[in-house]
């Protein structure tokens, strides 16, 4: 596990983008993971200033995204294809046939989900995975359970996810109770992840998913586990992570 301590949000979302950037250099027909949230807009938005640069060429690159809410269109401003569209597909060349996330239209539950988890075996897997971290461990709609899902699922969001993801909807009843998610098991099976973690109030999760004990109950705390995993943290969201010397685990300043 490599951890990069980012002196704010706007260096970590740089370092961010320069590794998804590296991996679109070095492999331009890459499979890049994507992920919704606020952590990491200021990723995107470096990738489009280096696009619209010259630096970047996402012709051939495909994308997965990690989850969607079921039942909504589109084309709502909540949905997750409307939030890619918005913070980075429409200013950079990726071609929109190449983009993928779980069908929020489809109201079968196992064909949206094996549909999708077909698609992101057919593209020959992920690449780079990038992940936000939720305040109580999830990753993608991964809430804490009893297990670790190993294939793409439809969930039903905890309370406390509807209670942050609020703030993007009207009024806190039109969060949909329902989404549809990577598994664990999607998520582990990424060549590489990137998690970014921004902000004091996830210090004490991300505390846990380092140091802490591989549960389902904190879903992120697997990526422990994964051969080639990028923490990208804030000075906030580390300073209460116990950062000493392990055994497979360097940090860079
Ligand atoms: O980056 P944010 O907005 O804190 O969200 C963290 C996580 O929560 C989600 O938005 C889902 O609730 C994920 O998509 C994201 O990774």
């Amino acid at each position: 596990m490599k951890i990069y301590k980012a002196e704010n949000y706007d260096k970590l979302s740089e370092r961010a983008a320069s590794i998804i950037g590296a991996e679109v250099v070095s492999n331009p027909e890459c499979v890049l993971g994507l992920a919704t949230g606020s952590t990491p807009v200021g990723t995107y938005g470096y990738l489009k200033k280096w696009y619209h640069a010259g630096l970047l060429d996402f012709a051939g690159v495909r994308s997965m995204n990690l989850d969607d809410y079921k039942g909504l269109k589109p084309d709502n401003e909540q949905g997750y294809y409307y939030f890619m569209k918005q913070n980075l597909f429409q200013d950079i060349n990726i071609k929109p046939e190449n983009t993928h996330i779980p069908d929020s239209m489809e109201t079968d539950s196992e064909k949206a989900c094996s549909d999708y988890e077909r698609t992101i075996e057919e593209s020959g897997g992920v690449d780079l995975q990038l992940l936000g971290l939720g305040h109580n461990g999830h990753i993608g709609f991964n809430e804490p359970g009893e297990i670790f899902e190993k294939n793409c699922h439809c969930v039903t969001l905890a309370a406390s996810t509807v209670e942050a993801n609020k703030r993007f909807f009207e009024r806190a009843e039109d969060v949909p109770s329902q989404a549809y998610t990577m598994g664990i098991g999607t998520i582990m099976r990424a060549k590489k992840i990137l998690l970014l973690v921004s902000g004091k109030d996830k210090s004490g999760i991300l505390n846990r998913v380092i140091n802490g004990p591989v549960t389902p109950k904190v879903p992120a705390s697997i990526l422990q586990f994964h051969p080639d995993v990028t923490i990208i943290a804030d000075k906030d969201a580390l300073s209460e992570v116990d950062l000493q010397e392990r055994k497979g685990r360097t940090i860079y300043e």
